[in-house]
């Protein structure tokens, strides 16, 4: 079955799922926009702990994780650090990013942690054993916020993903024109008619490319990123108004 199941939210089956960012800087702030979430329709809730103030320091950030965890209750956790190199808020070197998922997915607080394709290999094979010996989802994710990289680029990526060990395919794409954005969304397809299996997240971003965010029940992404509160990424639409345009399309296909 072509699935990831988190908690109980099966993700690669149905509508696309929603997953809210949460970017708050410190504990309350993050506990506040948990609070925000209720009654809003979100499947799962990342987390971007670049976007904390201080330390990155693993023990600091797992028991934060656990409080968050704790806070969203049935809510399914992905747990992500995105770097500066890839639109993240902040620096980090290899070590201390494997360090700092290590002790994530050890705290038990993760249902999913997003690991970059592009981080050292060594460092991600790490990752991605550790987090399937303690049933943690892997989402693997390349991202590009100048350009759209070409089809077969985009292609490669999302295969090496899946050659490393990533339950989830993530990638997400800056569109020049339109036709990035037709780029993005004929890769998707293919990779989706190549691994069936597999769910994949692509997404071109900003404004050209929202209808990418909307019609993966078409292309072949399993899902997308919505907002309640600050978005982490252009082009994210408002949860309310994504859940309802993903469910006109479900309805219709
Ligand atoms: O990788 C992604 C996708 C994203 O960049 C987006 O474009 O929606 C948003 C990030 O928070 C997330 O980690």
């Amino acid at each position: 079955m072509p699935v990831v199941t988190v908690k109980d939210v099966i993700i690669g089956q149905g509508r696309p799922k929603i997953i809210v960012p949460l970017t708050g800087n410190d504990l309350p702030a993050l506990r506040a926009q948990a609070a925000a979430l209720a009654g809003r329709p979100v499947d799962v809730v990342e987390w971007r702990v670049d976007h904390l103030t201080g330390p990155a320091e693993p023990d600091r950030v797992a028991a934060a994780a656990r409080e968050l965890a704790a806070a969203l209750g049935a809510l399914p956790l992905l747990v992500t650090f995105r770097t500066a190199a890839e639109g993240g808020a902040r620096a980090i070197d290899d070590a201390a990013y494997g360090a700092l998922y290590r002790a994530v997915v050890a705290s038990g607080a993760a249902d999913l942690i997003d690991v970059e394709l592009f981080r050292d290999a060594a460092v991600v094979r790490d990752l991605v054993a550790a987090a399937h010996d303690a049933g943690v989802a892997v989402v693997m994710s390349s991202h590009d916020f100048d350009a759209t990289p070409p089809r077969a680029e985009i292609l490669a990526r999302l295969r090496r993903m899946h050659e490393l060990g990533a339950d989830i395919p993530k990638i997400a794409v800056m569109p020049a024109d339109p036709g990035d954005v037709l780029v993005l969304l004929e890769a998707t397809w293919t990779m989706h008619r190549e691994l069936p299996d597999v769910p994949l997240i692509t997404m071109a971003m900003a404004g050209t490319g929202v209808v990418s965010r909307l019609a993966g029940e078409v292309f072949g992404s399993a899902a997308t990123f919505g907002t309640v509160g600050p978005a982490s990424a252009p082009g994210q639409v408002d949860a309310d108004a994504l859940r309802r345009t993903l469910d006109l399309i479900h309805q219709a296909s």
